[in-house]
């Protein structure tokens, strides 16, 4: 037996060794001379203590099953480095978990409860901590609890208490009850005493957008629009506050602090945000894969991602905003106001007030404000009330533009606007026709009047009239618009309606002309805007061998401003009319190298990327672009057909696939360049697709359902891929582009989990700068872009709890469902204070791999 088994034994010499690697020799150095390391692994992280930040401080192995110290007692919990670096990451993490908290307000309302609760079910369910009240609202099917606690250690036990419990596998989402009152008796004050039916009150007019939704994701400034500005959350007459804010306190909170110092503070606040992006992805890190460079470099410069350079001013600090969406609704005094509301939803509801004092306000909105305040309180019809719905006058917008090649001087933009456009929203339902029309007479007549006996006079291009019918507060993108004609028509007359579809003003940025349709997105600060424009352009290091995808491109400015710098711009918009607008404004400005797509992003980009890359020729062989195919920026160069929208789509699958691509292809990045066949380019059902689209910027549930479900993903790629009035070029005079390169500026919800996808699995789309109005989706997106995947991606499970997890969480799981792909780094970044005295400010990023 013996002499059997030793017989089948292989000769010592017979085994061949693998070669160890230079690398691998050291590791294995290394362990041999500290066995621990071979099996340490951080508390905090799981990762073996080598790799981990804690550096010495680090103090458990976790190779077996219990924590064991350092064996070379290296590790001194008592050391000020191990004591500082425990307590700074625990205190971070629960900050994380805490961060929808907020443990001064005593006033709560707790989202998500069963329908049939009633207080004294939720009293058990905290344990009776809290004096609870349970409101139900039939109609919207929600049952929500309000709960006034003793102090912050009751509402930790509480917040506890909900972590850990469910109700029937429900989350229950913790935010603020700010109370106001329903009774018609302007002035009066109501005592925040017991828990009471008022504070019931309170959240329940909350929108629609956001009632259903907990706090945690829905964005932190809801209740404001896309470009940081006040949110038209019109009122109803007796809302009143029961917190004395001032609108300017309101409307730009740093007001008050010289401008230096709100310069510091937003840069103080972007840098704990962006520390949040390093701690998130060395969470998210596969345990099999070693950190990357930047996160292990991250130590060296306090835990960012990478540098932040600095703020950039804002040329102008006061009176830059050349578009104020004004509230109507009543005063906390009672009387019709067009301003801003001293608040927004989430805080409950509050007044309407005049825009004294803002600072951010030009003097040319404000003049109009008051202009048609006055007409207001003359108008035979109703301002418009949130609580009935109903009411007629529901929103005053004043856009303006600058005169061309003026240089701003000093704070004194005003005399400088050459174009006012006003968009006065209203609800015609049930309202006769004919009142109608002769109060539109007479607010032309009043406005007109108004702004010439101004001193100055003041500029009045277009007066557009939307009419929204809906409940919500943003109008959806097909809502009707007419032009009303500036000069006086008399009073029998019939008023002529013109569609809006040729009102526009102009504005300019780096001198190039945009016109814009009243809907489309014009950044608010023109001249920061153009500071922001060039310096994406400089870190997206362009020449003139550039493919530049300009991602969410609005009206084209970025891509357009940067067209001469590279070979071509291909920019994907979803608002229709910012999408004709690009294209117009490339014609007018003469430019010829930009294709302006119209459709989500999530629906295009893959196909657009498969369009343009997968063709690429090898390095080095690509056609000189000046000479085969005109495209360069500029006036009368050559090949306009890249502008033409109306040539019909052909189909790509059968189009040459041209030479070989060079970027290497993996299987996931396959998974992305879908292949469309022909019969799925139904235009009806695309353009569909496209019109209903804006009007849900800020559909962040649908963005985070989708991003949970991957299964749906190609399916969802594929079926809405749109090629509405695009033309795919034949492939064989396609010019090919070395330097691909995208810079994104999405909405302040991000990106759609699906571009991010796209954009991380496809491996010629090397650098990215990412420009954000919200740092908080920013770093979410980018914690998906930078950290690492598992050779095998955790198959999403369609975890139902993402209502209750906090942006970068969400981002932590989808980035370990990501597909292997090569991650991004984060090189640098930079704020640019495009919104003075609030605490809005964009950020920029750049990212390269
Ligand atoms: C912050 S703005 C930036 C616009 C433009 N880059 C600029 O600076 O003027 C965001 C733009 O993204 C568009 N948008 C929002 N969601 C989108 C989506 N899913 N796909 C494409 N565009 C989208 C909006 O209509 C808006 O024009």
């Amino acid at each position: 037996m013996g002499e059997a088994m030793e017989a089948e034994t292989p000769a010592t010499e017979e085994i061949q060794a693998p070669a160890e690697t230079k690398e691998a020799s050291e590791k294995r150095k290394r362990e041999e001379e500290n066995p621990w390391r071979k099996t340490s692994l951080c508390s905090y992280f799981r990762r073996a203590a080598g790799s981990c930040s804690h550096g010495d401080a680090c103090r458990y192995a976790h190779g077996e099953e219990e924590l064991r110290p350092r064996p070379d007692n290296s590790w001194d919990p008592t050391s000020e480095r191990a004591k500082k670096l425990l307590k700074t990451e625990a205190a971070e993490d629960e900050e994380e978990e805490d961060k929808d908290v907020d443990f001064a307000t005593m006033e709560k309302c707790l989202v998500g409860l069963p329908r049939k609760w009633t207080s004294d079910s939720l009293k058990s369910f905290l344990d009776g901590n809290g004096i609870v009240c349970v409101s139900s609202k039939k109609k919207k099917g929600m049952t929500v609890g309000f709960v006034r606690f003793a102090d912050p250690e009751q509402i930790r036990t509480a917040v506890e208490i909900l972590k850990e419990k469910t109700s029937g596998g429900k989350q229950i989402k913790v935010a603020d009850a700010i109370r106001r009152c329903q009774g018609k008796k302007p002035g009066k004050e109501y005592p925040l005493g017991q828990i009471d039916e008022q504070l019931c009150q309170t959240q329940s007019i909350i929108d629609d957008s956001t009632s259903s939704m907990p706090s945690s994701v829905v964005d932190d400034d809801a209740g404001e629009n896309d470009d940081g500005s006040a949110h038209n959350n019109s009122l109803p007459a007796e809302g009143l506050i029961s917190k004395a804010r001032s609108v300017r306190d309101v409307v730009t909170p740093l007001a008050y602090m010289p401008y230096n110092e709100q310069l510091e503070h937003k840069k103080n606040s972007l840098l704990q945000t962006l520390k949040r992006l390093t701690r998130n992805a060395r969470k998210a890190c596969p345990d099999s894969i070693s950190l990357p460079e930047w996160i292990l470099k991250s130590r060296d410069i306090g835990g960012l991602p990478c540098k932040l350079e600095g703020i950039i001013e804002s040329p102008l600090i006061n009176g830059y905003r050349n578009k104020c969406e004004f509230s109507v609704g009543y005063s906390s005094q009672g009387k019709c106001t067009v301003g801003f509301m001293l608040g927004n939803f989430r805080e409950g509801i509050t007044a309407v007030e005049e825009p004294i004092n803002c600072p951010n306000v030009s003097e040319i909105s404000c003049k109009f404000a008051l202009i048609f305040q006055e007409f207001l309180e003359s108008s035979v019809l109703p301002v418009w009330n949130r609580i009935e719905n109903h009411g007629f006058w529901r929103q005053f917008t004043v856009r303006e533009g600058r005169s061309p090649s003026q240089v701003a001087v000093a704070d004194n933009l005003d005399n400088q606007i050459a174009e006012v456009m006003l968009i006065i929203q209203v609800c015609s339902s049930d309202v006769d026709e004919k009142i109608m029309q002769s109060e539109f007479k007479r607010m032309v007549q009043v406005l007109v009047r108004g702004a010439a006996t101004s001193s100055p006079t003041l500029p009045l291009t277009t007066v557009v009239v939307q009419d929204h019918k809906g409940i919500s507060n943003v109008a959806p993108a097909d809502c009707p618009m007419f032009v009303l004609p500036l000069a006086e028509v008399e009073e029998h007359s019939c008023l002529e309606k013109v569609p809006a579809t040729e009102a526009r003003i102009n504005d300019y940025i780096n001198n190039l002309q945009f016109c814009l349709s009243p809907t489309a997105f014009f950044q608010v600060n023109t001249l920061a805007a153009e500071k922001l424009y060039s310096l994406a352009g400089d870190w997206a290091d362009l020449n003139s061998d550039t493919l530049l995808f300009d991602i969410c491109c609005g009206t084209g400015t970025i891509g357009l401003t940067l067209a001469h710098r590279v070979g071509m711009v291909v920019g994907i918009e979803m608002n229709s009319s910012a999408v004709s607008d690009a294209n117009r404004n490339a014609e007018i400005n003469g430019i010829t190298n930009c294709r302006f797509v119209c459709g989500k992003a999530e629906d295009v980009i893959g196909s657009l990327l498969k369009e343009y890359l997968d063709e690429l020729q090898p390095h080095g062989t690509s056609s000189d672009l000046s000479t085969t195919n005109g495209m360069v920026g500029g006036k009368g160069d050559g090949n306009t057909e890249e502008n033409d929208t109306t040539t019909t789509v052909t189909d790509i699958t059968t189009s040459d696939t041209g030479p070989e691509n060079d970027c290497p292809k993996d299987k996931d990045s396959e998974q992305i360049q879908l292949l469309v066949p022909e019969q799925q380019f139904d235009e009806k059902s695309n353009v569909q697709e496209i019109s209903k689209g804006n009007s849900n910027d800020n559909n962040v549930s649908g963005f985070l359902e989708s991003s949970l479900d991957s299964s749906g993903f190609e399916e969802k790629a594929q079926e809405k891929v749109d090629f509405d009035k695009q033309k795919v070029t034949d492939s064989a005079l396609r010019p090919q582009f070395k330097n691909i390169v995208a810079i994104v500026d999405p909405p302040r919800v991000g990106l759609h989990p699906i571009v991010m996808k796209t954009i991380r699995t496809h491996h010629c789309l090397r650098r990215l700068v990412y420009i954000s109005c919200n740092p908080e989706s920013l770093v979410a997106n980018a914690i998906e872009l930078c950290t690492p995947t598992a050779d095998k991606p955790e198959k999403s499970k369609g975890n139902k709890r993402w209502r209750s997890m906090s942006n970068a969480g969400l981002a932590r799981q989808r980035a370990k469902s990501m597909p292997n792909s090569e991650p991004f780094q984060p090189v640098r970044a930079v704020a640019v204070d495009l919104f003075p005295h609030t605490q809005h400010c964009e950020m920029v990023m750049l990212l390269e791999r």
